[in-house]
């Protein structure tokens, strides 16, 4: 049984589209003390999302003895700053435009776990370019988006309307969704989860 310990529809939906069927338990620790002390020792945001999927998945293993427990977690850095998925308008409307017109990173890590062994983890970065626009268009882009700016770490869906925010990206789709969704199933054809 392969367990996915995210309560992110985005991951949810990228292994169904890709045919890995899972049980979805979403972890249940609280990310901020990990996300802040490691901050605070000016971690590198590959390591804080590496270090995040390792404990999601590790808290779930605890419940699923025998499961291979998937574990992921997206940070995004810019110039040195990171960022949380906004809690309100408000924060997307000022992340946005901390963003536009510059170039960020995002890391998406993930990490799988079987019995408290982490068996394999993964980091994978993208590059996304933010173009100038208007705070006009951004107050119309916040309306027509609505709370779906919640649910991402940039206050942007690139699959849906937050396509329009952008001139260029660097990396794999689905590492910008938040899951290195290839380099994990070339694990799991590896660890016999997959039809090779
Ligand atoms: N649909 C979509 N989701 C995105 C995009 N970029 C980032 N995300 C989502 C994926 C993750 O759900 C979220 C990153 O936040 P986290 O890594 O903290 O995961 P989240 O709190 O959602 O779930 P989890 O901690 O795994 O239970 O942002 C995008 O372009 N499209």
């Amino acid at each position: 049984m392969i367990v996915l310990a995210s309560a992110s529809s985005a991951r949810r939906a990228l292994l169904a589209a890709a045919g890995v069927m899972v049980t979805v338990d979403p972890a249940k620790i609280d990310e901020n003390p990990t996300k802040q002390s490691l901050r605070e020792r000016r971690a590198h945001p590959a390591a804080i999302a590496e270090n995040l999927a390792v404990l999601k998945a590790l808290d779930v293993s605890t419940r699923a003895p025998g499961a291979l427990v998937i574990g992921a977690d997206q940070t995004l850095d810019l110039a040195g700053t990171d960022f949380d998925k906004p809690r309100d308008r408000a924060e997307a409307r000022s992340q946005l435009q901390a963003l536009r017109g510059r170039t960020h990173r995002l890391f998406s890590a993930v990490a799988v776990v079987r019995d408290g062994q982490t068996r394999w983890r993964h980091v994978a970065e993208a590059r996304l370019t933010m173009r100038e626009f208007s705070n006009a268009f951004l107050e119309d882009y916040l309306d027509r988006a609505g709370d779906s700016v919640l649910s991402s770490v940039g206050g942007y869906q690139l699959e849906g309307l937050g396509a329009q925010l952008f001139t260029a990206i660097e990396g794999d789709f689905f590492t910008i969704l938040g899951l290195p969704l290839l380099p994990l199933l070339d694990f799991l054809r590896i660890d016999g989860d997959l039809p090779t």
